[in-house]
């Protein structure tokens, strides 16, 4: 099903490559200047230019957020239809407008026909790779964020290698995991060795690296991960407890418990340690918030990200960095 789409604009100022996908739930214009008196405008939600475009405010304010937008927009935007009219045949000044119809989103969210994710995190991962220099990138964030997880896909994208810490130092302590190296030679041990596996790795090129969920906590480990460039992905607390709850607390020692409830218990024990922490993941370089790509591609629930969405954020948030 499609949805006419308010999205019109100047086609000589379209950069290469012209944007040729529209997502239909957002009204998109593309255009070298905003007309300050337009019928679309009042529909106009979403802007999705170029950076290179020009863009005069007129009437109407662009704000900042929806800058932010338009690189992930302009990436892949499905359109069913698209159909240049011209001015030329009235004797005018030669102006050409687009106008896109796109596709309609699939039930439940549908990223994959939206976004051609794995065109989207390859181009994004080749443009940015040149100005990392190699630098690693580390992961941080509370147990379950999706640090291995989101961390393998970037690695790929990337080229890079990727490292767990967490085994690395199982693999340094000589014991099969971190809940036996809890429970023989207790937190501090497996703090120092965490401490030393960091260092190690700050030495390394090329890798994305995720770290412990309480690596964040000592300023030695953040001036190891200084080496790099930091990223702190940001995941609500309850969405955290739902991961966590569905793999079971057994390989993550400090919400161990034999609860029936666990999904109330593991929620309780991640509040007061992001109540320590909180703090200390601001000092990453990079803030990815789970919430933030939700809102920005109109999904109702963080769960429905899937790791290469959240993979292409992050890229999108370093190449911000870097920029700066
Ligand atoms: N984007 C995602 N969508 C669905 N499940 C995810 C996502 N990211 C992580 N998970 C799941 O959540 C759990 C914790 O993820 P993990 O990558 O191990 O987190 P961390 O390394 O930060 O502790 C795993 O079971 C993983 O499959
Ligand atoms: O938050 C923490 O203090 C910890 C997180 C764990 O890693 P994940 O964040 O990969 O679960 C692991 O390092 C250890 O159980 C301690």
């Amino acid at each position: 099903m499609a949805a006419q789409l308010d999205a019109l604009g100047a086609s000589a100022y379209f950069t290469s490559p012209n944007p040729t996908r529209i997502n239909p739930t957002k009204s998109v214009f593309f255009g070298t200047k905003l007309p300050s008196t337009n019928s679309t405008m009042p529909k106009l939600k979403s802007l999705a230019i170029s950076s290179s475009l020009h863009i005069k405010n007129g009437d109407i304010e662009v704000p900042r957020k929806l800058m932010d937008d338009v690189e992930f927009l302009n990436s892949t935007l499905p359109t069913l239809k698209s159909e240049v009219f011209s001015t030329a045949g009235d004797g005018q000044t030669s102006v050409e407008i687009n106008v896109l119809q796109g596709e309609m989103l699939e039930p439940g969210g549908g990223f994959p026909e939206l976004f051609d994710e794995s065109k989207i995190i390859k181009n994004k991962s080749e443009e940015i790779e040149p100005y990392l220099n190699g630098r690693c990138i580390y992961l941080v964030g509370m147990m379950g964020s999706g640090k291995t997880t989101v961390g393998k896909v970037l690695a790929e994208a990337l080229g890079y290698s990727f490292c767990d810490c967490d085994t690395l130092i199982e693999e340094t302590v000589g014991e099969n995991t971190v809940a036996e190296i809890f429970k023989s030679y207790g937190e501090s041990f497996f703090r120092d060795t965490e401490t030393e596996v960091l260092h190690k790795l700050s030495m390394m090129h090329q890798l994305v690296v995720s770290t412990g969920g309480g690596a964040v906590i000592r300023p030695v480990n953040w001036r190891h991960m200084r080496k790099g460039i930091s990223v702190w992905l940001d995941v609500p607390l309850e969405a955290l407890a739902r991961r966590i709850t569905a793999v079971g607390t057994d390989s993550r020692p400090l919400l161990h418990h034999e609860s029936r409830n666990s999904y109330s218990k593991t929620m309780k024990r991640l509040s007061a340690l992001f109540e320590e922490r909180g703090e200390a993941y601001t000092n990453a370089d990079v803030r990815v918030s789970l919430e933030n790509i939700a809102a920005k591609i109109g999904s109702e629930d963080v769960c429905n990200l899937t790791p290469t969405v959240i993979a292409i954020e992050v890229l999108l948030q370093i190449c911000k960095f870097i920029k700066k």
